[in-house]
């Protein structure tokens, strides 16, 4: 199979699909593999480590998607790669349907295999290729949280970890899965009180167990988050109901309950938000203000953090990516479950009932695509 791998054109979106090593791999099981030139820069890989692992760096973008088999990616395609989709060709990245209409509309029209790495699942219901994004997303979260509660950015002017005599900033973490934990981790070890809140009990009853001191727990309910609002400093959304629309958490009105220069970080920004008042921002420009609450909505957090992001997301993906490329897409899904539930859309039709349900599109049962 031919795989290419074009470099990234979201905003301030410097990962690649595929480090040096994942080529020699792609090669060793028989696959030729293209690489647009300059695509690794971002994350630290020359053009020539790619050429010393076995690739092609190919100059013209449009050739890559030519004559590729399969389109390995890191974000959605875009906008101006849309045209570029073909017939039959398999695109293996991040897609988030339930965030874009247009983007379903568009994957649809290519009729392209899309597999989705986001809902690729396994039995106990885990997303093996999002935690380790989910995991950066998460303690970037914290990060920037304390970044934007300065006074410079707009926020409160709270010191996370406070100082002795002065308390410390008071968390909300929406979301007790990998983003979450991994926020309030990070937010907890700054010093800053934490509460994780979810509505799956077992979750809250281990976070009690294991996490530090200064997180608390809370079952997750619209009276459990608005009674906390008017002391809080810094909410982090991080839920998420695997491939659908995001629920609405935190609505309009309830900003006008928050202090001014409080922070909110929508992580779960990728499907759609959970924040009612929350729509996608680059780190050009990550954030805007409602109501005198700062809202950070970056839609691709660990894009800045391309190293160790590209790093942490090809560990996972390219063992999946050469049982597709060795038995083409339907011989590798019937295969693998696991793999089986990234599958989106194929051929025009909506195989992921989540996303054909967001919009109101038809849905189409996998089997009858396989
Ligand atoms: N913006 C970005 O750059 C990135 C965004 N993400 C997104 O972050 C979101 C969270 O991802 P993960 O933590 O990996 O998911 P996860 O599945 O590990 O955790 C989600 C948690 O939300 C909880 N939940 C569901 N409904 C809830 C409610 N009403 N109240 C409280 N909790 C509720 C679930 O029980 C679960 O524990 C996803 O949308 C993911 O795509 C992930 C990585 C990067
Ligand atoms: C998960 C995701 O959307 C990202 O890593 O950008
Ligand atoms: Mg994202």
């Amino acid at each position: 199979m031919i795989i290419g791998v074009p470099k990234e054109i979201k905003t301030h979106e410097n990962r690649i699909s595929l480090q040096p090593g994942g080529v020699l791999q792609l090669n060793r099981n028989g696959h030729e593999v293209l690489v647009e030139k300059g695509a690794g820069a971002g994350s630290g890989f020359t053009d020539e480590m790619y050429v010393e692992r076995g690739a092609t760096i190919v100059e013209d973008v449009e050739e890559i998607w030519q004559k590729a088999d399969m389109i390995m990616k890191v974000k959605e395609p875009i906008a101006e790669e849309y045209p570029r989709m073909r017939e039959g060709q398999i695109i293996f990245t991040y897609f988030h349907f339930a965030a874009s209409r247009v983007l379903t509309e568009a994957v649809v029209k290519s009729k392209c295999i899309a597999i989705a790495y986001e809902t690729v699942e396994k039995k106990d219901g885990s997303l093996p290729l999002l935690v380790p994004m989910s995991e950066v997303a998460g303690r970037m979260a914290a990060q920037e949280g304390a970044k934007y509660l300065e006074k410079a950015t707009g926020g409160r002017g709270v010191l996370m970890g406070g100082i002795p005599g002065v308390p410390p900033a008071n968390v909300l973490v929406l979301g007790g899965g990998i983003v979450g934990v991994n926020a309030a981790k990070i937010a907890a070890g700054m010093g800053a009180n934490t509460t994780i809140l979810d509505i799956n009990i077992p979750k809250l009853r281990y976070l009690d167990d294991v996490m530090p001191k200064n997180v608390r727990t809370l079952y997750s309910t619209e009276g459990a988050i608005r009674n906390l609002l008017p002391t809080t400093d810094l909410i982090i959304g991080a839920v998420l109901i695997p491939g659908a629309k995001a629920p609405s958490l935190i609505r309009r009105d309830m900003l006008r309950e928050m202090r001014p220069g409080t922070v909110m970080v929508d992580v779960a920004i990728d499907q759609g938000g959970c924040f009612e008042t929350s729509k996608p921002t680059t780190h050009a420009d990550p954030i805007y203000v409602i109501d005198e609450v700062v809202h950070y909505c970056v839609a691709n957090m660990p894009g800045a953090v391309p190293y160790t992001s590209t790093l942490g997301l090809t560990n996972v993906t390219l063992p999946y990516a050469v049982q597709i490329a060795n038995k083409g897409w339907k011989e590798a899904l019937a295969d693998d479950p696991e793999l089986k539930m990234g599958l989106n859309i194929a051929d025009g039709r909506i195989v992921y009932e989540d996303v054909a349900s967001a919009f109101d599109m038809d849905y189409t049962p996998i089997e009858d695509v396989m």
